[in-house]
């Protein structure tokens, strides 16, 4: 690609001033909807461009990337990309660049945000406000229960998870994890970690549990049935990863049952379609998927697009390359 501008094909509005750098610097298709596209714009989209620059709505399945002639990278504007078929691009010699790092905070700020609110009832006060029935302090309304000095244990400790560990930390809370591997213990140490390699194991121990591992074969419905069970009736699930690494028909019996406490849900196993029986439960926080939706995140996640096309460009390995073996 080195001495030709490649055609770069957008499939979602992007925040103005990543549109603005993309158009300066490529010769690219903007879109004009914020809507997801359909599958079969979105297969059109495919077959026209050389970089296609995704989101996460965006089903690129072995059947899309079937009609790909030029397509040489697909450019993920987010960081999972659980939506993409990466071994079949792989093996259609197409790349894949996703941007993870610049929305680590802001999701693991959210993670917080939703332990915080699950834990100290933020729902139920807010909807006492809203309903205009409060009638003022009294000593045992609303009580919640105090973060600190809980066992909060993080499933997939990578980027989000570990951020996740410094804050609960920073809260008094005891930090445990389970991922694939087990951290460095040069990581591991200043977060005070507990390793579990029996995610069972750890699951009977937590108070409140964080799901940050990206959904996979591996991952998929890995909090079922069973494994809920395994957890406190005084626990709390929070997922701000992906839906599909719970059953959510199974969550949702759980907290409907009173197996566990509460909820808090930025992730959903099929999207905007979420479960009704979850929504109306008063332990259960749900966010609409804005885990990294602040100004300063989704630019520098067009920067990170950007850096990923032009090193592309100049006939180079984008940065952020995503290779099957890592997921
Ligand atoms: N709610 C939101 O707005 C956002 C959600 N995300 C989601 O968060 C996920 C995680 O993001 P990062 O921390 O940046 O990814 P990462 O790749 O840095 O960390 C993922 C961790 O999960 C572990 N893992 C993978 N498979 C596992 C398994 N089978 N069992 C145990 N551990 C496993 C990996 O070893 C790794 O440590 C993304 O894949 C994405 O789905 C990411 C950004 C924003
Ligand atoms: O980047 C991702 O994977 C998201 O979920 C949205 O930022």
């Amino acid at each position: 690609m080195a001495d030709q501008a490649p055609k770069v094909v957008v499939t979602r509005r992007l925040p103005e001033p990543v549109e603005t750098r993309l158009a300066e610097l490529f010769e690219v298709e903007l879109c004009e909807s914020d809507k997801p596209m359909s599958r079969d714009a979105l297969a059109d989209a495919v077959s026209r461009a050389d970089v296609l620059v995704p989101t996460l709505g965006d089903k690129i399945d072995a059947g899309m990337l079937a009609g790909a002639e030029n397509l040489k990278l697909i450019a993920n504007y987010g960081a999972g990309v659980d939506h993409i078929d990466v071994e079949t691009a792989r093996a259609r010699g197409i790349q894949v660049s996703n941007t993870p790092g610049v929305l680590t905070d802001d999701t693991a700020d959210m993670t917080m945000a939703l332990i915080l609110g699950v834990t100290r009832r933020m729902k139920e006060g807010v909807n006492l406000m809203q309903s205009g029935d409060w009638t003022g302090w009294s000593p045992m309304a609303l009580m919640g229960h105090r973060v600190g000095g809980k066992r909060l244990g993080i499933l997939g400790m990578g980027r989000i998870g570990q951020a996740v560990a410094q804050r609960a930390k920073a809260f008094g809370m005891q930090v445990h994890y389970h991922n694939r591997r087990r951290l460095h213990a040069d990581i591991e140490r200043p977060l005070e970690a507990r390793y579990w390699e029996s995610l069972d194991q750890m699951l009977a121990r937590v108070d409140v549990l964080s799901v940050n591992a990206p959904h996979t074969p591996a991952t998929f419905h890995l909090l079922n049935a069973r494994r809920l069970k395994l957890m406190k009736p005084t626990a709390c699930v929070i997922n701000t990863a992906r839906g599909e690494v719970i059953d959510e028909n199974a969550l949702t019996r759980a907290l409907r049952n009173g197996e566990l406490a509460g909820a808090g849900l930025d992730v959903f196993e099929h999207g905007a379609s979420v479960n009704p029986r979850l929504i109306d439960l008063p332990n259960v926080l749900l966010l609409p998927h804005m885990g990294s939706a602040t100004v300063e995140g989704r630019i520098e996640m067009g920067e990170k697009v950007i850096i990923n096309i032009k090193t592309f460009a100049d006939g180079h390995r984008p940065p952020d390359l995503v290779v099957p073996s890592m997921l």
